[in-house]
C-alpha cells in the first residue's frame, strides 16, 4: 500500500481522500528539514503547501518518492531540476485558489485606496480621525497588470467590473487573448508610466525576480499604489520602502515577501504599507479545492500511473494509464534492447507509433523508451528523468506517428542512431498486452523480452544449433525459450534464448569460439 506524507496544514480533505483510496498517510507538519530528512525515506508521496522546502538534500534522503503534490500554485519551494533528476513528478493544482487569490489582490486594493488597516486600527484606538483619512476612487483608474495568466486574467475581470481601465505587460500575452480580456496589451514602461495602481501576478523566475526594481518603480507615476500577492523577491523591498517614505508611492500591499516568515521587515510600520502574511490562497473554499485535487491527483499516480498538472513530465489521464501500461512496458523493453545492441556513442534516437498505438498519447512511450534506453547510464532512471537525462546527453529525440496499420495491429519501433550506425528494433503487444519483439536491425523475429537472454548473430548453417545446445549444456545453462530470425536461408541468422542462468562472459567467450558466430552477447530484461 503506498504511503503518503502530508507535511504542511491542508484541509482534513485531503486525508480523506487517500485514505478512502487505500493509502497510507500521516500527517506530520512543522518538522525542521533535518526532522524531514529523517522520515521521508519511507513515504512514496509528499503533499505540502507552502511551507515545506523541498531541497536536493531531502529529496536525496527520499528514497522511495516517486510524487510531489503542492495543494498550491507556485512550486518555489521545490527543486524541480533535483526531483526531476531523481525521476519524482511534481505536481501542482494550478486552479483551485486563483479566485481566491485574485480576491485577496482585489480586497488589498481597496484596503489601499481607502486605508482601511490604518483607519480600522485608529478608530479601534478611540481616535476618530475623520480628516485624516482621505481615499481615492477606483472607478475609473489604470489597473496596471503584470502577469496575466490565470489570476492575473480574475483580477483584470474583477477590476473592469468595478469600472477600471485595465493595461497589461506579459510577454506571453497574445493580442487575441488581450481583447477577449478587455486589457490593453502594453510593455512594461508604458504599464509603469499609466497605471494608477499596479499589480503583479508573475511566477519568481530569472526574468520577473526584480521586476519592480528602484530603476523600475522610479518610472511609475506619482501616488501609484502597488500590490503584490505572488511571490516576494518581485518587488525590490529596500526601493519600495524608499518609494513610500519619499511620497512618490501613495500606498503598498504585500502579501509576500523575499523571505517568509516575514518576522521583521523594513517596510513594518512605514504609513501607507499593508501587509498579509502570505494569505492569498487562504479561504475556505480554496483550501478545500487544493487538498481535494492534490490528493486525487497524487493518488491516481500512485494507483493507476494517471499523470495530472505534473510540472517536470506530460499529462496522462487515469483512463489512460491503463492502456499506455502494457505500451510503456514494450516501450521499456525496446529501448532497454537497443541501449544494449547499439555500439557507439549515441546520437539520435526515433520512436515510431503505429496502427493503435498512434492513437494514444505518445509522450509517455517515449519517456519509456528513453528510460529502458538510459538504464546503461543510469540506475535510478525512470520514465520522468529519462528526457531530461537524454536532454543533457544532447541525444536527438524524434516522435514519428503513422496512423495506417502495417503487418501488425500496433506497433512501436526504436532507431537509434549511433557513430558505428544506425539500429532499429520494433516490438507489438500480443492479445492487446503482452509485450513481443517481432523485428530485430530489419530481421523478423518474434520473442519475449525477459530475464536472461542469450543473443546470437550466427551464419545460418546446418549444425549450428546442435554445437550451441552442446555448448550451452556443458556450461549448466538451461533453455527456456528459443527464437530464430534471418534474413534468407543460409545468410545471417539471429538467435535470442531466453535462459535460466546469467550468462557469464566466459559462456560467452566459449559461444563466439564456435565456427559461423559473428557476434554473441548477453542481455538482461
Ligand atoms: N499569494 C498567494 O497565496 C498565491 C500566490 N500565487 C502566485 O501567483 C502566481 C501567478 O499564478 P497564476 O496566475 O495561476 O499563474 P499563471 O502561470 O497562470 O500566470 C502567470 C503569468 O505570468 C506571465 N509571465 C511570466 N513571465 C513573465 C514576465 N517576465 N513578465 C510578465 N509576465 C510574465 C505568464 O505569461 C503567465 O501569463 C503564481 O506563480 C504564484 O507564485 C498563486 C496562488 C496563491
Ligand atoms: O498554500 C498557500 O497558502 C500559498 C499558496 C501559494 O502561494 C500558491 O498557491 O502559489
Amino acid at each position: 500500500m503506498p504511503k503518503v506524507l502530508i507535511s504542511d496544514k491542508m484541509s482534513p480533505k485531503a486525508a480523506e481522500i487517500f485514505r478512502a483510496r487505500g493509502i497510507e498517510v500521516d500527517e506530520i507538519t512543522g518538522k525542521t528539514p533535518e526532522e524531514l530528512k529523517a522520515i521521508i525515506g519511507d513515504y512514496d508521496g509528499l503533499a505540502i503547501r507552502s511551507s515545506t522546502k523541498v531541497t536536493k538534500e531531502i529529496l536525496e534522503a527520499a528514497t522511495n518518492l516517486k510524487v510531489i503534490g503542492r495543494a498550491g500554485i507556485g512550486v518555489d519551494n521545490v527543486d524541480i531540476p533535483a526531483a526531476s533528476a531523481k525521476g519524482v513528478v511534481v505536481m501542482n493544482t494550478p486552479f483551485g485558489n486563483s479566485i481566491t487569490t485574485a480576491e485577496h489582490a482585489i480586497a488589498m486594493m481597496f484596503a489601499l485606496a481607502r486605508q482601511i488597516p490604518e483607519a480600522d486600527a485608529s478608530t479601534q484606538a478611540g481616535k476618530w480621525e475623520k480628516s485624516k483619512f482621505m481615499g481615492v476612487e477606483v472607478t475609473g483608474k489604470t489597473l496596471g497588470l503584470i502577469g496575466a495568466g490565470n489570476i492575473g486574467s480574475i483580477v483584470a475581470s474583477r477590476a473592469l467590473g468595478l469600472k477600471m481601465k485595465v493595461v497589461a505587460y506579459d510577454p506571453f500575452l497574445t493580442p487575441e487573448r488581450a481583447i477577449e480580456m478587455g486589457v490593453e496589451k502594453v510593455d512594461l514602461d508604458t504599464l509603469l508610466a499609466r497605471a494608477d495602481f499596479i499589480t503583479l501576478h508573475t511566477p519568481l523566475t530569472d526574468q520577473t525576480r526584480n521586476i519592480l526594481s528602484a530603476e523600475n518603480l522610479a518610472k511609475t507615476r506619482k501616488g501609484v499604489r502597488i500590490i503584490n500577492c505572488a511571490r516576494g523577491g518581485l518587488v525590490d523591498e529596500d526601493a519600495l520602502k524608499q518609494g513610500l517614505d519619499s511620497g512618490h508611492i501613495a500606498g503598498a500591499a504585500l502579501d509576500v515577501f523575499k523571505t517568509e516568515p516575514a518576522k521583521e521587515s523594513p517596510l513594518f510600520g512605514t504609513p501607507n504599507f499593508i501587509s498579509t502574511p502570505h494569505l492569498g490562497a487562504s479561504t475556505s473554499e480554496a483550501q478545500v479545492n487544493v487538498a481535494i485535487q492534490v490528493a486525487e491527483q497524487l493518488s491516481d499516480y500512485l494507483l493507476s500511473g494517471g499523470v495530472t498538472n505534473a510540472l517536470n513530465m506530460p499529462s496522462l489521464s487515469a483512463e489512460e494509464a491503463p492502456r499506455l501500461k502494457p505500451y510503456m512496458a514494450l516501450a521499456e523493453k525496446l529501448g532497454s534492447l537497443v541501449g544494449q545492441l547499439a555500439h557507439g556513442a549515441l546520437d539520435s534516437i526515433a520512436i515510431e507509433v503505429e496502427g493503435a498505438a498512434a492513437e494514444l498519447n505518445q509522450k509517455p512511450i517515449t519517456g519509456a523508451v528513453l528510460a529502458g534506453l538510459m538504464k546503461r547510464y543510469s540506475d535510478t532512471v525512470n520514465m520522468v528523468n529519462a528526457p531530461f537525462l537524454a536532454k543533457e546527453r544532447g541525444l536527438d529525440v524524434r516522435e514519428v506517428r503513422h496512423e495506417r496499420e502495417g503487418d501488425y495491429h500496433t506497433l512501436v519501433r526504436v532507431t537509434v542512431s549511433t557513430d558505428a550506425g544506425e539500429r532499429s528494433v520494433a516490438g507489438t503487444l500480443f492479445g492487446d498486452a503482452k509485450p513481443r519483439l517481432v523485428e530485430l536491425f530489419g530481421i523478423k523475429v518474434e520473442a519475449d523480452l525477459a530475464g536472461d537472454m542469450l543473443y546470437i548473430v550466427n551464419e545460418d548453417a546446418p549444425g549450428f544449433i546442435g554445437r550451441l545446445g552442446t555448448t550451452l549444456g556443458e556450461a549448466g545453462i538451461n533453455i527456456g525459450t528459443f527464437h530464430l530470425g534471418r534474413r534468407e536461408s543460409g545468410g545471417e541468422a539471429i538467435l535470442l534464448l531466453s535462459v535460466d542462468h546469467e550468462v557469464t562472459s566466459d559462456l560467452i567467450a566459449r559461444i563466439r569460439t564456435l565456427p559461423g558466430v559473428r557476434t554473441a552477447m548477453g542481455l538482461g530484461f
